[in-house]
């Protein structure tokens, strides 16, 4: 990516794209069945951006026909690995050549920062489509042990017919580390973006066909999670969905696949994810820059968020100087500002949400921030709370940063893992026998140490608890989710009728 433009040139690339608007069903764009549509604003602005495809169950029944198609002639599924690799790597060059449109589109639908988008989400998502892309014909299946008369062989194959069912909060990389591994294993897709983020989905559909992926490989199916994502749960002709989002919708998706086909369900789910500061870390200035970015990266709006910070008492008010001033310079304000690092929530409902937290704040005892910079902004705001608040409890998913004091390492594990999540956690701490030792009690699918993060595409990500199910996204691990093992067994006797082992 190259540098980054002034506010002024940005705006001038958002009021020049051509937006997409149509579903993308069976290689092209057409309008939902009904022939309705919805308004799909900006955040930032509340201007309408654009009219999109409201699909309903008829225009998923055509997705899933089509996807089903394509996947049993063998279209994209027999491909040989390495075909599906160079058209793949196609896909991230396009999208590298269009890298900077599709940052604006994402940030303008998503009210992300440009800063972000063209740092983060836009390279990450090329990587990781290239990455799984690069994997896929270097995966080897397997020979069991057996009798010199036999062989017997663990072979994958691609599950089928997938649903993807899409967050808003990261469009482009959610769709990424869903179509990334579903593609690349040879599964035919049909995604669902997030009403309130449909555009860079669609986009990514046309440049995938414009890089050779045959139709009805990849479909998007547009509009809102009654309409489109429960008839996808409960089709009968889906053979798995990967879904992230909240728990409670995750949930839902149980009971569809229970109530259809019985279906593969992978979750990944809600956290409230604990940063744990101990009386030992050292470099406070460098924890607090970690603290900062895991509470307000994303405006907070980010399932692995370091959203409950629990310190040592005796650490508290050093780390706390440090955090406050790391906090103070995450600038509010328009997201296509380059300097801007905290933008618009997704929507006036989310935004509703998160100011519903914030009044509750009001009566606890506001360490930073705590204010409403404007419609969709709430500015970085920091909270010291007794452990069983509900701000302390609650996904907020908002630019909200709840603080508990602790004693010591013993009580702090407690604290951290006394939730109903278990996504993520971090630990800082200079003694490496502590840090491992927490990273074990941890109950959390990805614990950091001395850093914020939730790993890269190397690494599974997923959540223990009611934080995910039934897989993991990213890494080599993704591809259990969407390829299902065979077990072949030759008899390889003279004599036909002796029996395998
Ligand atoms: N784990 C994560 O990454 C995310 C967590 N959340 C959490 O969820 C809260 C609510 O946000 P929502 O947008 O309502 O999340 P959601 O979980 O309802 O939405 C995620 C996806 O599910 C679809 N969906 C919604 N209802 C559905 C249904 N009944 N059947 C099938 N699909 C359905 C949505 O259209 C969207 O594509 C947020 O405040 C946040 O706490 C939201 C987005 C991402
Ligand atoms: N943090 C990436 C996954 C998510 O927030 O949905």
């Amino acid at each position: 990516m190259s540098d980054l433009l002034t506010t002024e040139e940005y705006k001038s690339i958002a009021a020049s794209l051509v937006l997409p608007q149509n579903a993308f069903i069976d290689g092209g764009f057409r309008p939902a069945i009904s022939g309705k549509t919805f308004t799909t604003t900006n955040p930032a602005t509340g201007e309408a951006l654009t009219e999109v495809a409201a699909c309903n169950a008829a225009d998923v029944d055509l997705a899933v026909e089509k996807a089903r198609e394509a996947f049993e002639d063998g279209r994209w599924s027999r491909l040989h690995p390495a075909e599906r690799k160079d058209v793949l790597i196609k896909l991230a060059k396009l999208m590298e050549r269009n890298a900077r449109e599709l940052a604006v589109l994402e940030s303008i639908d998503a009210g992300k920062t440009i800063y972000d988008c063209e740092t983060v989400d836009v390279p990450e998502t090329i990587h990781v489509i290239k990455w799984h892309a690069e994997l896929i014909d270097k995966i080897y299946d397997q020979v069991a042990p057996a009798s010199d008369n036999h062989i017997a062989m663990i072979v994958r194959e691609p599950v089928g017919v997938v649903g993807l069912v899409l967050p808003w909060n990261f469009p482009l990389l959610m769709l990424a580390w869903k179509i990334g591994p579903a593609l690349a294993a040879g599964c035919s897709v049909v995604v669902k973006p997030a009403a309130e983020t449909s555009l860079t989905a669609l986009r990514v559909a046309e440049l995938a066909a414009e890089a050779g992926l045959p139709r009805g490989v990849l479909n998007v199916v547009t509009g809102s999670g009654a309409d489109v994502g429960e008839p996808l749960g409960r089709h009968p002709d889906v053979d798995m969905v990967s879904f992230t989002g909240s728990t409670v919708t995750g949930r839902r998706f149980l009971h569809y696949s229970a109530d259809s086909n019985l279906k593969e369900v992978v979750l990944e789910l809600g956290g409230k994810n604990p940063c744990i500061v101990l009386d030992d870390a050292e470099d406070l200035d460098a924890v607090a820059a970690h603290v900062v970015n895991g509470a307000f990266w994303n405006m907070g709006q980010n399932c692995s968020a370091g959203s409950r910070l629990i310190v040592h008492r005796d650490i508290q008010d050093r780390l706390m100087e440090r955090v406050e001033a790391h906090a103070r310079e995450w600038i509010v304000g328009d997201p296509l500002d380059p300097q801007v690092r905290v933008g618009a929530l997704v929507s006036p409902a989310h935004f509703g949400k998160v100011s519903g937290y914030l009044e509750a704040a009001q009566s606890e005892k506001i360490l930073l921030g705590g204010n409403i910079v404007k419609e969709g902004f709430i500015e970085p705001t920091i909270v010291q709370t007794a452990r069983d608040s509900r701000l302390a409890v609650e996904e907020i998913f908002g630019p909200i940063l709840t603080v508990i004091q602790v004693g010591s390492f013993e009580e702090a594990i407690a604290v951290a893992n006394d939730t109903e999540y278990g996504l993520a956690a971090s630990i800082f701490t200079a003694n490496g026998k502590r840090a491992l030792r927490g990273a074990r009690m941890l109950r959390a699918g990805t614990v950091t140490v001395n850093s914020f993060g939730e790993g890269d595409i190397t690494t599974p990500f997923g959540g223990y608890k009611q934080s995910g199910f039934g897989g993991r996204d990213n890494s080599i691990h993704a591809h259990d989710q969407y390829t299902q093992l065979k077990t072949i067994w030759l008899d390889l006797t003279d004599n036909s009728d002796a029996g395998v082992d």
